[in-house]
């Protein structure tokens, strides 16, 4: 017998989730693999950057308060080795950017700004000390420190910690997430279905979806409406993954056997959320891991992955920020309300004279994934009886910024 689930409130669900998460236990990984990873150490520069006192210009190596005009070229040093030169009064060396300056120099006057000819070197201004010398430590001193606990790595994090010579890092790993269809209906995309089949898309969309935020996805392909089977599955899944997604048989059904498996090998937390879509949405945890049984309906699951899985995923991948921006838009047209439950409809948003104005992508039923494509936000709207109006400001959540301006067309 099924156990009767009571509906909890979106807020309540994505509580209840965020609760019962933690991040995982840091581990040693290459700097190099770690985009968009989170640091869990801070981290300190071990030497001096740039490392020895170097020219920031071509040009020459001259002493400043020398008067002499013209100097005497006595060699040059390019970047990559220490020549053996000494600048006296009276002399200058060639340089060149990044090299090394030689003893004696305390600056760099640009050829732009001089004349050579035969082996003597014209001024024609005058330089101060220091003038385009980068000193040793300039851009990041000894022990200094450079990155702290908590950042997600980009390009120019990954780049500072190669310029230290740090070629891995402790870090947040990326979870491994497990995902799983079911049902008998479904098949795998290169199959023709036959009648009363049709194919598995929601394995794609999911594991693409773990993809985006940061996390691996490993696919327990299609398991079939039998007991034993999908629990093997399940078990599977958690036995070498961190959190488990599964898709389809949450409903009432009489071969939903999801939620029934996850009572009998962990603990449910819930298993019905006032939402339109993704009511049935179940969440537990087995083992100590988290597992969410999405709806089957491809809108219904990745909504719910968008608004419970994603957060969860960041929160164990070590990240701060989980949740995605929610702004107040403008509806470019009437929009039905739903008297039942709150709604999250897709929608596309563009910049309009100052505005978020937002467009509707169409009917809005929970299998029409082409509600979802070209969606750039959902759209929170509260439960009504009415409309909502053309010119009404609704508050969306943003899926993702828009690029808002086009290039010039360069022809
Ligand atoms: N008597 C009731 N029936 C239903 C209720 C209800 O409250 N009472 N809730 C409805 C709602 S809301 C949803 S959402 C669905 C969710 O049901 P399930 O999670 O059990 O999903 P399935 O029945 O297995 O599948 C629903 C639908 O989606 C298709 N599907 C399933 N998996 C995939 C996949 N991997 N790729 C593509 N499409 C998939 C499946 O064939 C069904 O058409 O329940 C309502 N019913
Ligand atoms: O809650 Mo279901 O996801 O509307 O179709």
């Amino acid at each position: 017998m099924m156990r009767d689930y009571e509906t909890i409130e979106a807020d309540t669900a994505l509580d209840t989730v965020m609760r019962s998460v933690a991040p995982l236990a840091p581990q040693t990984v290459s700097t190099f693999a770690a985009l968009d990873m989170v640091l869990a150490e801070d981290v300190f520069a071990n030497e001096d950057l740039p490392p020895f006192p170097c020219s920031s210009k071509d040009g020459f190596a001259v002493i400043a308060n020398d008067t002499t005009n013209p100097r005497r070229l006595i060699g040059e040093q390019t970047a990559g080795y220490i020549a053996d030169l000494q600048v006296e009064p009276g002399t200058c060396a060639r340089i060149t950017t990044g090299a090394p300056l030689p003893p004696g120099a305390d600056a760099v006057i640009m050829v732009e700004y001089t004349q050579e000819a035969d082996g003597m070197v014209t001024m024609e201004t005058t330089v101060k000390p220091r003038a385009d010398v980068r000193p040793v430590g300039q851009d990041i001193a000894n022990h200094q420190q450079v990155l702290a606990a908590g950042t997600r790595l980009g390009p120019q994090e990954i780049g500072l910690l190669a310029s230290l010579g740090y070629t891995s890092v402790t870090a947040y790993p990326r979870p491994r997430v497990a995902v799983l269809s079911t049902g008998n209906e479904i098949v795998e995309p290169d199959a023709q279905p036959a009648p009363g089949q049709i194919r598995d898309s929601n394995r794609y969309t999911l594991m693409a979806a773990v993809q985006r935020c940061g996390a691996e996805p490993v696919s327990l392909g299609i398991g079939t409406d039998r007991g034993d089977e999908l629990t093997a599955l399940v078990m599977q899944g958690l036995s070498t993954c961190d959190a488990l997604v599964t898709s389809g048989g949450v409903s009432m059904g009489k071969l939903d056997l999801i939620k029934p498996i996850l009572e009998t090998e962990g603990q449910v937390h819930f298993g019905r959320v006032n939402m339109k879509p993704g009511k049935p949405l179940t969440y537990a945890t087995v083992a100590g891991k988290p597992v969410f049984a999405l709806p089957g309906f491809p809108v219904s699951s990745l909504v719910s992955f968008e608004l419970f899985v994603r957060p969860a995923l960041l929160r164990m991948a070590g990240h701060h920020l989980v949740l995605r921006p929610r702004i107040p838009v403008t509806l470019a047209t009437t929009l039905q309300g739903d008297n039942g439950r709150p709604e999250f409809h897709r929608a596309q948003l563009t910049r309009e004279g100052g505005n978020w104005v937002a467009r509707s992508t169409g009917m809005q039923s929970s299998a029409r994934l082409l509600s979802m494509v070209g969606a750039n936000a959902l759209l929170t709207l509260p439960r009504q009886d009415k409309s909502f109006e053309a010119g009404e400001s609704v508050m969306a959540i943003m899926l993702d910024y828009p690029e808002s301006e086009p290039y010039p067309d360069p022809s």
